[in-house]
C-alpha cells in the first residue's frame, strides 16, 4: 500500500510515542489491509502543543483568506486526481461499494472545493453606529485550535465537513479518525501537506476515543471539539469540554421517520425507501429506517418492499454488481443481531430478513439481511433506537396529523422525508417536521452549500453551507471613537 500509514504532527510522519500499533481489517473477509500506529495521551499533547503555537505564532490565521482557499481548492484537486485511490482505500475500510465510494471522493472535493471558494467572501460588516463620531464594525476570526473527531461509515466525508472549514478561516486543528477507518484521512493529510498547508496547522493522531479523543476534549489548550458520532459519545465529549468552556458542535445520530402517503407515485417511493435504509447497509446517520405508511397503501407498499429486498445482491464492494456489502466490525454486527431480537421480543413481525445471511461466499464477512419489520408501534426499541443497520420498521397512520405526530415522537430530530404529490400537504409536513433535513420526494440528499445536523438530541451546530464556516469562526464587535473625551464621571 502506498500510504504512508503515520501520525502527521507538526509537519512530520511519526510513529506513536509507545510503539504501539494497531491492525486494520476488511469487514468483507477479516482479512489484515495494514498496521497503523495506535497513539495515546502522550499523542494527542504533542499534536495539540504543535496546533497551539501554530495558532498562536498567527501565521496561518494572518495569511490572506484568498491564499488559504487556493490552498483549500488546491486540496480539491489533489483529491480528484487521486479519487481511484481514495475511492479503493475507502472500500476496503468500510466494505461499502467501490461506486458508493467514488461518489463519496466527489462529494468530498466538491466541500473542499466550495470551502476554498467562498474563504475571501467575509469581509465583515459595517454597522451603522448609533453613537456620534464613531466607527462599528463587526469582524470574523478563526476560534484557534479545533479539536475533530469522525466516525467510521463516512470516514473521509465527514472529516472533510470539518478540515476544509476550519482551514479556510485560519484556525489549526488535530484531527482523530475512527480507530478503526483511519486510511483515507491519512491519505489526505498527504494530499493537505503537497497542497501546501504549512506544519503545525494540521495535525493528525491516531488511536482509540477513550484515549486521544478524551484528551482532545478535555485539554483547555482546544478552543473547540467538532463531533461527529454517536449520543452516548458526544454526551461525554460535552461534559469533558465543559473545563475550559469549549466551544462544541455535535452531529450525533438519527432514527429517521420518512412518511409515505397514499397519493405518492408508488414505484418512485419504493425506490427511496430502499435506498434511504440500505444505502451503506443501513450505516448512515440519516437513514430512513422508519417508515410511516398510509394505511391505505400499506399492505400493498410493504409487499413490494420485501419483494425487491429479496433481490439485493449482497457481497463485497468490489463486484460490480453488488449492492449491499458488510456491516463494519463483528462487534457492530452482534449490535444489529441484538436490536433485531429485542424487535421480535416487542412483538413486531419478521417480513423479511432478520438473520445473517447463509450463503457460504459471506460467511467471513460481517453481513446481516436486509430486514423489515412491520406491526411496529412507538414505544418499541426498534422504532425508537437507532440501530445503525440495514433494518426498516413500518408503521401505519391514516390522517396527516397522526403522521406528523408519529414522525416527531423521538428524541432525535436529524432527518426525515415525505413522500406526497400534494404539495400543499408536503409543505404542511415539512413545516412541523422538528428536525434539520426534511426532503420532499427525495431522502438522504446532502450538497455543500446547504446546511446540515440535527434539532433535538441529533446534535448541536451545523456543517455545511455558510453556517459551516460560522462554527469555526468567532464574531468581533471593533467600536471606534473618533472623537474621544474625558466622560469625567469619576
Ligand atoms: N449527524 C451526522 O451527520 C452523523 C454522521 C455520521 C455518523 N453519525 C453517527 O455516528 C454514529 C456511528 O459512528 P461511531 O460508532 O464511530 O460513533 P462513536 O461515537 O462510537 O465514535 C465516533 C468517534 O468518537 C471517538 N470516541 C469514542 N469515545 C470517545 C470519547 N470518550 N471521547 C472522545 N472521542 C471518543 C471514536 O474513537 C470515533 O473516532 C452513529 O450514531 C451515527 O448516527 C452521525
Ligand atoms: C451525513 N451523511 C449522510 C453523509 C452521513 C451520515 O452518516
Amino acid at each position: 500500500m502506498d500510504l504512508k500509514l503515520q501520525q502527521y504532527i507538526n509537519g512530520k510522519w511519526v510513529d506513536a510515542n509507545s510503539g504501539n500499533t494497531r491492525t486494520i481489517i476488511n469487514p468483507f473477509n477479516q482479512e489484515m489491509i495494514a498496521t497503523v500506529p495506535e497513539g495515546d495521551e502522550s499523542d494527542a499533547k504533542a499534536a495539540i502543543s504543535a496546533a497551539r503555537e501554530a495558532f498562536d505564532n498567527g501565521e496561518w490565521a494572518s495569511t490572506p483568506a484568498t491564499e488559504r482557499g487556493t490552498i483549500v481548492n488546491k486540496i480539491a484537486s489533489l483529491i480528484e486526481r487521486d479519487k481511484e485511490e481514495l475511492a479503493h482505500l475507502e472500500s476496503l475500510d468500510t466494505g461499502k461499494t467501490v461506486e458508493e465510494s467514488r461518489g463519496d471522493m466527489e462529494d468530498i472535493a466538491g466541500v473542499f472545493r466550495y470551502y476554498g471558494e467562498i474563504a475571501d467572501k467575509d469581509g465583515g460588516e459595517l454597522i451603522d453606529s448609533p453613537v456620534p463620531n464613531s466607527s462599528s464594525k463587526v469582524v470574523h476570526e478563526p476560534v484557534g485550535v479545533c479539536g475533530q473527531i469522525t466516525p467510521w461509515n463516512y470516514p473521509l466525508l465527514q472529516a472533510s465537513w470539518k478540515l476544509a472549514p476550519a482551514l479556510a478561516t485560519g484556525n489549526t486543528l488535530i484531527m482523530k479518525p475512527s480507530e478503526i477507518t483511519p486510511l483515507t484521512t491519512i491519505k489526505v493529510f498527504e494530499l493537505m501537506e503537497e497542497a501546501g498547508v504549512p506544519a503545525g496547522v494540521a495535525n493528525l493522531v491516531l488511536g482509540a476515543g477513550n484515549t486521544i479523543g478524551a484528551e482532545l476534549s478535555s485539554s483547555t489548550d482546544v478552543d473547540l471539539i467538532s463531533f461527529t458520532g454517536g449520543i452516548a459519545t458526544g454526551k461525554k465529549i460535552m461534559q469533558a469540554a465543559s473545563g475550559n468552556v469549549k466551544k462544541l458542535a455535535l452531529e450525533l445520530g438519527g432514527k429517521n421517520p420518512n412518511v409515505i402517503f397514499a397519493d405518492a407515485d408508488f414505484e418512485l417511493a419504493v425506490d427511496q425507501a430502499l435506498n434511504g435504509v440500505f444505502f451503506h447497509a443501513g450505516q448512515i446517520c440519516s437513514a430512513g429506517t422508519r417508515l410511516i405508511v398510509e394505511e391505505r397503501i400499506h399492505d400493498e407498499f410493504v409487499n413490494a418492499l420485501v419483494e425487491r429486498v429479496k433481490k439485493f445482491k449482497l457481497g463485497s464492494g468490489f463486484d460490480e454488481d453488488t449492492q449491499m456489502g458488510p456491516l463494519i466490525s463483528a462487534e457492530h454486527l452482534a449490535k444489529v443481531e441484538e436490536y433485531v431480537q429485542a424487535g421480535v421480543r416487542e412483538g413486531a413481525t419478521l417480513a423479511v430478513g432478520g438473520k445473517r445471511p447463509e450463503d457460504p461466499e459471506l460467511q467471513s464477512g460481517f453481513f446481516f439481511l436486509p430486514t423489515i419489520f412491520t406491526d411496529c408501534t412507538t414505544e418499541m426499541s426498534v422504532v425508537q433506537d437507532e440501530g445503525f443497520g440495514p433494518v426498516i420498521t413500518v408503521e401505519k397512520f391514516s390522517a396527516e396529523e397522526e403522521a406528523v405526530k408519529l414522525a416527531n415522537d423521538s428524541i432525535y430530530g436529524l432527518a426525515g422525508g415525505v413522500f406526497t404529490n400534494d404539495i400543499a400537504k408536503a409543505e404542511r409536513c415539512a413545516a412541523k417536521m422538528r428536525m434539520g433535513t426534511v426532503w420532499i420526494n427525495e431522502f438522504n440528499l446532502y450538497f455543500p452549500h446547504a446546511p446540515w445536523g440535527g434539532f433535538k438530541q441529533s446534535g448541536i451546530g451545523r456543517e455545511l453551507g455558510k453556517l459551516g464556516i460560522e462554527e469555526y469562526t468567532e464574531t468581533k464587535h471593533i467600536f471606534q471613537n473618533l472623537k474621544p473625551e474625558p466622560i469625567n464621571w469619576f
